[in-house]
């Protein structure tokens, strides 16, 4: 393939389970890669797609769209559609372009058809595409009426439907494929521009299958979502820490030199056994983090309708990673009052920001320190997904919960300490009073505290404001310094800030 020539373009198939993606990938496609079609013996035993697949047509380059190419590739990332593997799905639309939503005419809008629109907000800018599969199946009312349902649905989404919804049947009863002329014609017609593969970023090439050839070595395949690579380039494959030459390239069985951004493309190495490797990321050496905390600005997801808890566990995926993790949230409580709101969007270390339990669909802007279970592979500004995956699919709820841009990877690393506040309260007694000036307290502290922590903090008795001066003896008591000379006896208030990660774990007011 003359890759100089031929755009690739990404268009992810998803849609619910046997809504027949797979059969209209097969009625579109002219080239097959490796991982086609549910090639693999698990996927043919069980009858489903288990695996991401590729395939590809390809089209004369429209003139609007560019002068500099002849051809369009349309690939075509076949996502599957069984609940369980949402994580793959996610990994698939990472990836991709442009999402062909696959809806089942018989059975109109489905929970996974739910999800890959969720999906589909958070990781596309562009539009998507609508085919109703299986019209052999339905009659014109029945049509009319999911039609009808689609509509209004996408119509509380971002995408406007535009396209309006193309109306298939991939793998009929009887027959040829019905309406996949009208569906190559709306796929090209979509696309406005051609997305940009700007080429100054380190290479992430997102690998997601690995598999020995007799005589020549070992084949990764997966797409390049950053960066380039040629042949001779020395890669280092991230989760194994090992680095190797790239032997040859091939784009769809043709060999190639150089590879780009967007590119499907497969990677011969040598001395590797592949049975190591399913999936991960490849890089130009030392180019790439290994990390297991960030701080993500959040997204929260309308759709999900349990609590969001700090510290409470969900699968965190980035790129074509799912492992568990855990967020600690916090917003930002200057946010609204500052001049500059742009300035506040991206995290500042310089801020104080409020601890929050818990996070709801409010105005807030949300940010978590993400720490996860097992390192990942990712460079600033990548989209993470949390989801409760384990959430029965039966009871149809959405099992995404969050989104998140990762700002500052490895924070305990590059900020020096991030100033978090979670607000708290402590009560006492005024035990007896000095003089006019001095009252000392009890009950607030117990004798183990380090009450030297607490020196300068104000506190409240019966009205009159009093300063923490000092421990009194041994067993918690603190002595209570009134500036006004008005010591009262009553109950004591302390409301105070502590102070999140700060390394010295010191309280602020
Ligand atoms: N009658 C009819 N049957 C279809 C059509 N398209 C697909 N099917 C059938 O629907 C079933 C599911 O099709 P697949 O293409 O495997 O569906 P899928 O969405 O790829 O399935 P997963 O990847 O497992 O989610 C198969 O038995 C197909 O033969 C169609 O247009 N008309």
């Amino acid at each position: 393939m003359d890759v100089q020539r031929t755009f690739n373009y990404n268009l992810g198939v998803l849609g619910h389970i046997d809504s027949g993606k797979t059969s209209l990938v097969r009625a579109l496609s002219t080239i097959l890669s490796t991982a086609a079609l549910d090639k693999s013996p698990q996927s043919q035993e069980r009858g489903i797609t288990l695996d991401l697949g590729f395939s590809a047509f390809r089209i004369e380059m429209p003139s609007h769209l560019s002068r500099d190419y002849t051809d369009l590739q349309i690939t075509l990332v076949d996502c599957p559609g069984h609940a369980s593997l949402i994580r793959t799905i996610i990994a698939g639309a990472s990836i991709i372009d442009k999402m062909l939503l696959v809806i089942d005419a018989t059975k109109g809008i489905q929970t996974q058809t739910a999800e890959c629109i969720v999906i589909g907000e958070l990781l596309l800018k562009s539009s998507l595409i609508v085919a109703l599969n299986k019209v052999d199946l339905v009659d014109q009312d029945k049509l009319n009426n999911v039609e009808k349902r689609i509509n209004a649905m996408l119509s509380m989404t971002k995408f406007n439907n535009k396209f309006g919804i193309l109306k298939v049947a991939a793998a009929p009863r009887e027959g040829d494929p019905i309406g996949i002329r009208e569906l190559i014609e709306a796929i090209s017609g979509s696309i406005d521009e051609l997305p940009s593969r700007i080429n100054n970023e380190p290479l992430y090439y997102e690998i997601d299958h690995c598999f020995p050839i007799k005589g020549q070595g070992t084949v990764m395949t997966g797409t390049i979502l950053h960066g380039n690579m040629r042949v001779g380039d020395t890669l280092e494959i991230i989760p194994l820490g090992i680095q190797k030459k790239i032997k040859s390239m091939e784009c769809f069985h043709q060999p190639v030199n150089e590879a780009k951004k967007g590119d499907r493309v497969g990677v011969c190495v040598t001395g590797f056994d592949s049975k190591l490797l399913e999936r991960g990321v490849a890089s130009t050496p030392n180019t790439l983090r290994v990390i297991q905390k960030s701080i993500i600005r959040v997204q929260i997801i309308p759709h999900y309708k349990f609590p969001i808890k700090s510290k409470a566990k969900f699968h965190i995926t980035c790129g074509n990673e799912t492992v568990m993790g855990s967020c600690v949230f916090f917003s930002s409580p200057n946010l609204k009052n500052s001049p500059n709101e742009e300035d506040l969007e991206r995290f500042s270390p310089d801020m104080l920001y409020h601890y929050e339990d818990e996070v709801t669909k409010s105005n807030k802007k949300y940010w978590a320190l993400l720490t996860l279970e097992s390192p990942i592979c990712t460079l600033a500004d990548s989209l993470v997904i949390g989801a409760k995956l384990d959430i029965d699919v039966n009871s149809k709820a959405c099992r995404i919960a969050f989104s998140g841009i990762t700002e500052v990877l490895d924070p305990e690393i590059s900020c020096d300490f991030i100033k978090v506040s979670k607000p708290k309260k402590k009560v006492g007694q005024v035990d007896r009073i000095q003089d006019p000036y001095t009252a000392i307290g009890v009950g607030m502290f117990n004798k183990e505290t380090d009450i030297s922590k607490f020196v300068g903090l104000q506190v409240k008795v019966n009205g009159k404001i009093g300063v923490i001066v000092s421990s009194f003896g041994k067993s918690g008591k603190f002595k209570i310094n009134f500036p006004e000379g008005d010591a009262v006896t009553g109950e004591v208030v302390l409301e105070f800030n502590r102070l999140l990660w700060d390394p010295r774990n010191q309280m602020v007011q």
